[in-house]
């Protein structure tokens, strides 16, 4: 019986996340888990009033922003339908594109890393990743990947925010450290190597 495991993709946008959730997805699969894969801003009315903020069909603050981020998370954790717990309690593991991390990362550069860890900290009292992954990737790689592949460029996708963002997530693992599991890997690697790294990882941890 494997064990199942509750694991988080990290980095900044165009950083190649999405891409690792489907092909860690496709490998643990054939090894025989159950695989359940998800994603930050979620897909639920509170995601979808963040993505139209993202959009700029809506104008609001940044405390509102992040403060929305929290409530999407517990919500993401404990729907009666498909919440994280739920999943893990019957047995799959749960691989979400961000969690946390990210809000530490995008967040605190306007609001106290202090403030986001204590609103946080419900989620994390209630699941901790067993691994959090950090695809580590140089701003600028990931946005000349991101214009080629996008016309819509989201609010915090631009250079210096991604720059700040990344120095962030670092401050972030650094100050959590002791309590996280975080496992960071060079994102300029290739897409089949960085898979297999990850698949490794996260075999490794499921016997
Ligand atoms: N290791 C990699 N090397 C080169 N291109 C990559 C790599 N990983 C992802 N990409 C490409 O970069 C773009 C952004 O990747 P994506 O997985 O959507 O990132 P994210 O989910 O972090 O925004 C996609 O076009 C994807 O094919
Ligand atoms: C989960 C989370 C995401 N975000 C931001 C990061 C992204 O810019 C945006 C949308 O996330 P996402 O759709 O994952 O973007 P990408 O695939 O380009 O990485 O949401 C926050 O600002 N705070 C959060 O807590």
């Amino acid at each position: 019986m494997k064990k199942n495991l509750f694991i988080a993709f990290e980095g900044i946008d165009g950083s190649g996340k999405s891409t690792q959730v489907k092909l860690l997805k496709e490998k643990l699969s054939k090894d025989g888990h159950k695989i359940y894969s998800t994603f930050e801003p979620t897909d639920s009315p509170i995601g979808s009033l963040i993505r139209n903020i993202f959009n700029r069909r809506i104008e609001t603050d940044e405390r509102a922003i992040a403060s929305l981020f929290v409530a999407d998370r517990l919500d993401h954790l404990l729907n009666k339908t498909n919440g994280i717990v739920k999943k893990m309690q019957e047995g799959y593991t749960v691989i979400t594109d961000r969690y946390y991390f990210s809000s530490y990362a995008y967040h605190s550069a306007t609001i106290s890393l202090d403030w986001l860890i204590e609103a946080n900290s419900l989620s994390a009292n209630i699941l901790k990743p067993d691994l959090n992954i950090y695809i580590d990737i140089d701003p600028e790689i990931s946005i000349e990947r991101l214009n080629s592949e996008r016309s819509n460029i989201e609010i915090y996708e631009n250079i210096e925010n991604l720059k700040i963002v990344s120095k962030k997530y670092k401050e972030a693992f650094v100050r959590l450290g002791a309590v996280e599991n975080v496992f960071l890997i060079d994102g300029n690697n290739s897409i089949n190597d960085l898979s297999n790294k990850i698949f490794d990882k996260v075999q490794s941890m499921s016997k």
